[in-house]
């Protein structure tokens, strides 16, 4: 059986979030057979905008929902840079009727304290004992920065070696702002299914070197590497020109 990532290529923005819901559609249902509830995280950034097929969908059991941040900026909910306050205003704030559960972090924490209170609230959804190394979420939600960085796992940054936590702390993002909460990589690379979209020419080297040489030395290789056939792509084509051993056609597979 194949260990292969599946990379989709999309002509346009429409087709992409169609098929992301529909992949979501099948990732809830697996959960629900499974334990009942979908445990989600949801990365910041382009990623959100590219869900709003969801709120035409009506296999979505909202209420069955739990969202969690798969990064999170400390700064307030309702700050221009909060990742919980971009998914609030794309998606949340939109659904109607039934809201899912949506477990934000607390921004007036220090950013280690902060981490440790994030990670208690894992703890206590996923009903974790002590026999439990990490926590399976049902469905990851990632972007990808162009220097590939994935949640607010950069290149290079001491973090990426956390081998306990669940979620760290980070005061040093190389990207604003500074201060941030993080799951860390085995916490991903643990999940059932990971979806990663990401579109536009800026995202188009990285996706090369995820899929060539040097992907170990990127955060968002060492999830596609390390998750292997758990992971999707979601990109376009602008973003999957010249992708080593990627055929360039619409809804391809790698
Ligand atoms: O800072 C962040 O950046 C990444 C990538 O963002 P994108 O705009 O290039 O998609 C994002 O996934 C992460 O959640 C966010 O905190």
């Amino acid at each position: 059986m194949s260990k292969q990532p599946t990379l989709h290529s999309f002509a346009s923005t429409e087709d992409l979030k169609a098929s992301l819901s529909t992949y979501i559609v099948s990732a809830q249902n697996t959960a629900l057979a499974k334990h009942n509830v979908f445990r989600v995280a949801v990365s910041g950034g382009s990623l959100p905008a590219m869900l709003s097929d969801l709120l035409k969908n009506p296999e979505i059991k909202w209420d069955k929902w739990e969202i969690f941040f798969a990064d999170e900026r400390i700064v307030p909910l309702d700050h221009e840079d909060s990742n919980y306050g971009l998914l609030k205003n794309v998606l949340l704030d939109k659904i109607e009727g039934t809201k899912p559960v949506v477990h934000t972090i607390n921004p007036d924490l220090e950013p280690s304290e902060c981490a440790e209170d994030y990670q208690d609230i894992l703890i206590k959804s996923f009903a974790a004992g002590d026999s439990v190394k990490f926590p399976v979420f049902d469905l990851i939600l990632l972007g990808m920065g162009p220097d590939g960085h994935t949640c607010s796992l950069f290149p290079g940054h001491e973090l990426l070696r956390e081998e306990y936590a669940w979620v760290a702390s980070i005061e040093d993002s190389p990207k604003p702002p500074p201060k941030r909460i993080t799951l860390t990589l085995p916490v991903v690379n643990h999940a059932s299914k990971i979806a990663f979209v990401g579109t536009g020419a800026s995202k188009n080297e990285v996706l090369k070197q995820v899929f060539g040489s040097g992907a170990e030395v990127l955060p968002v290789g060492l999830v596609n590497m390390g998750a292997g056939d758990r992971v999707t792509w979601f990109c376009d084509v602008a973003a999957t020109e010249g992708v080593p051993g990627f055929p360039q056609r619409k809804g391809s597979k790698a």
